[in-house]
């Protein structure tokens, strides 16, 4: 498959009001701004204040045109579907999709599987209907947020690995029925270690300090955001037939995604 090439593309970032979605919407938009063609993000988040703030702040850097901020809870299907469509309609195409909204509550359980898989299960069958190519799109890459906790456990956050799990099985499915069908779509999964944000501090709270200094240590330490973001752009511009990436400080371990069974 090609490589994407930026210029005019269109990104839509879920839960990129803050965090690591925010740090990826900035990055996307710095490489876009270098390039002859700037290209549109659009944040999708249920925080109406930081979204509005980051939507101030980035327009203001990278141009009014340039960045859009839509509230959206990616649990409210119709409203999530029609919001993808309506982007796809309005500026015309959908390039990238990054399903990043994620929480990690073992109070609500349900709600962390509606909004870790069903959210981003949805999010990647709409933007694949909107993409595929024999069915009339441009084609394009969708890139889920998964973390080392879907392909190991750990201590008290249970759901919250299952659902990252869930997701990696999922994203590579996905890669095959592509890549056997010529959708022309690109799936990545990415599994990060802890990134050092205030999110990650509150699994202290939930596993205790000595398991959390245990896992940061088993996982090879915590990880800058700056480092997994770079990692991220690499996979989206470049990862031809790379599906899943273990990001860790001490380097990135990529899996391949499966070849044509035909
Ligand atoms: N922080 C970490 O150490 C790691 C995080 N991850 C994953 O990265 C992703 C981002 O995490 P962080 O930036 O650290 O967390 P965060 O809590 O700072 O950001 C999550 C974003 O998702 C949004 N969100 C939550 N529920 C939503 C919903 N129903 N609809 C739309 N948006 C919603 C939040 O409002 C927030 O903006 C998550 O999927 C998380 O599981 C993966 C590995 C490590
Ligand atoms: C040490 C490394 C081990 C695992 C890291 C892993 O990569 C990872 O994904 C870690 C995620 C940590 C998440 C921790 C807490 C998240 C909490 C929020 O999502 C909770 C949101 C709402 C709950 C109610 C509230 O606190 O207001």
């Amino acid at each position: 498959m090609e490589k994407i090439s930026l210029p005019g593309k269109v990104a839509v970032v879920t839960g990129g009001a803050r965090g690591i979605g925010k740090a990826f919407v900035q990055r996307l938009l710095e490489k876009g701004a270098k390039l002859p063609s700037h290209f549109q993000v659009v944040i999708l988040d249920i925080l109406k204040d930081e979204g509005e703030a980051s939507l101030k702040d980035l327009q203001e850097k990278f141009g009014r045109d340039n960045v859009y901020f839509y509230y959206c809870d990616v649990t409210n299907g119709k409203l999530f579907e029609d919001l993808l469509k309506s982007i796809n309609k309005d500026i015309g195409k959908l390039d990238i999709m990054v399903n990043n909204a994620g929480v990690c509550n073992e109070d609500d359980w349900e709600q962390t599987i509606h909004i870790n898989l069903i959210g981003v299960i949805r999010g990647t069958k709409q933007a694949t209907e909107l993409m595929r190519r024999d069915k009339g799109g441009n084609g394009g890459v969708i890139l889920n947020m998964s973390s080392i906790a879907g392909l190991e456990p750990f201590k008290g956050i249970e759901t919250y690995c299952a659902t990252k799990h869930g997701l990696v099985g999922f994203t590579k499915t996905m890669a095959l029925n592509s890549e056997d069908a010529d959708w022309g779509i690109r799936y990545h999964c990415m599994c990060p270690v802890g990134v050092d944000t205030a999110l990650v501090h509150k699994l202290k709270q939930i596993t205790g300090q000595e398991y959390f200094d245990h896992a940061v240590e088993k996982t090879g330490g915590l990880l800058s955001i700056e480092g997994l973001t770079e990692e991220f752009l690499k996979m989206i511009l470049y990862s031809d037939n790379r599906c899943l990436a273990i990001v860790k400080p001490t380097g990135v371990q990529y899996l391949e995604m499966e070849k044509k069974t035909n």
